[in-house]
């Protein structure tokens, strides 16, 4: 699909998974932005740790490349625990989550990516896992079948997800902690620019390092990823140093606009702004008319236009605000008549 090639996607492709790796902050104290989940779990986690207990199981939500992958690394690093990774869809069978249960030591950390996609039945065996550290598992088939019960130890749910609304609220409501991750500002997005070309070495001046995070769309992975593609054209074109002029010539020709967004995004507010007089109009109208899948604008597309201000969401469906009439130059029908 036409999205997977989106040079600011914010979803990993994945050539990126290696890079990522390399530049993952792997403590609290590099984790960058995010003031509210700092300074919550600078408290909780040594908390945690002085009283001998494992941490409070944990929901991390908000769009994909926020760093949510990222912040259950650093939990785990933070309580010097081992992190074990699955995600929703892989677990198919109760089975799947008995076993990585039962592997578990004291106070690891359980990693569960996209957790609104578990199956019913391994979500069940959630629900006493995480509560009361009990397994509750049948073995067997037909009139040999029978329950077993047995004692995990404890240990912390990591979970993630980009819509929390996406959660059943049985499995929301055992998450002690819930943490939102907000969209990046620029001088954060800066820092962190700065930070991975520091790290894969490459030269970026301040204005340079600027023009990409002004332009990354307040995510971190699209930051680094337009570092990277950056990097590339400085080499090319340039000396290598990348400069303001240098970022910004980059990134034109890669059809990033100066707000960030790239044809995806102008697609869907043009389809708004043209198709549908700026709205109210239904999420699926606009799926329909852009081809694009509803999940994919609703979890990838509209969260970020909607932050800036480009999208307001309505009970009766999604409108065009000024900004995004006058961001095309397009007169704003009159809403009195
Ligand atoms: N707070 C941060 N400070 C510095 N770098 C960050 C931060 N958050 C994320 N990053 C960078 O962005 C990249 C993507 O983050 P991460 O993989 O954690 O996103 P995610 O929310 O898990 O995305 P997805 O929904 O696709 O799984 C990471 O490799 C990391 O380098
Ligand atoms: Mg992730």
């Amino acid at each position: 699909m036409d999205d997977d090639n989106r040079v600011i996607s914010p979803v990993a492709g994945l050539d990126e998974l290696m890079t990522e790796e390399k530049i993952r902050p792997q403590y609290l104290s590099d984790y960058v932005g995010q003031p509210v989940v700092r300074e919550q779990m600078e408290i909780f986690i040594p908390a945690a740790k002085a009283r001998g207990e494992a941490l409070d199981h944990v929901l991390i939500f908000g769009p994909p490349g926020l760093g949510k992958t990222t912040l259950s690394h650093i939990i785990a690093n933070e309580l010097g625990a081992n992190l074990r990774q699955t995600s929703g869809p892989v677990l198919e069978k109760a089975g799947d989550l008995a076993a990585l249960l039962t592997n578990l030591e004291p106070h690891d950390v359980l990693f569960v990516d996209e957790i609104h996609r578990l199956s019913p039945v391994v979500e069940e065996i959630l629900y006493p896992a995480m509560e009361d550290f009990q397994l509750d598992i049948m073995i067997g088939e037909g009139p040999a079948a029978r329950s077993i019960k047995l004692d995990l130890p404890p240990f912390t749910l990591v979970g993630a997800t980009t819509r929390a609304g996406l959660l059943t609220s049985p499995l929301r409501d055992r998450f002690g902690i819930v943490q939102r991750l907000e969209f990046y500002n620029v001088p954060d997005l800066q820092y962190i620019v700065t930070r991975a070309a520091g790290i894969l070495g490459v030269q970026i001046d301040d204005g340079g390092a600027y023009e990409v995070a002004r332009r990354a769309r307040g995510t971190p992975r699209i930051a680094n990823r337009l570092l990277r593609r950056v990097r590339d054209y400085a080499q090319v074109k340039a000396d290598g140093m990348i400069n303001a002029s240098i970022a910004d010539q980059a990134l034109n020709m890669l059809n990033v606009d100066q707000q960030g967004f790239d044809h995806m995004d102008r697609r869907l507010l043009l389809a708004v702004l043209e198709k549908f007089e700026g709205g109210p109009v239904g999420i699926d109208n606009i799926a329909a008319a852009i081809g694009e899948e509803r999940g994919t604008i609703e979890d990838v597309l509209e969260p970020y236009l909607i932050q800036q201000g480009y999208l307001m969401r309505t009970p009766r469906g999604r409108m065009a605000t000024r900004l995004a009439w006058d961001h095309f130059s397009l007169s704003m029908p009159d809403q009195t008549t």
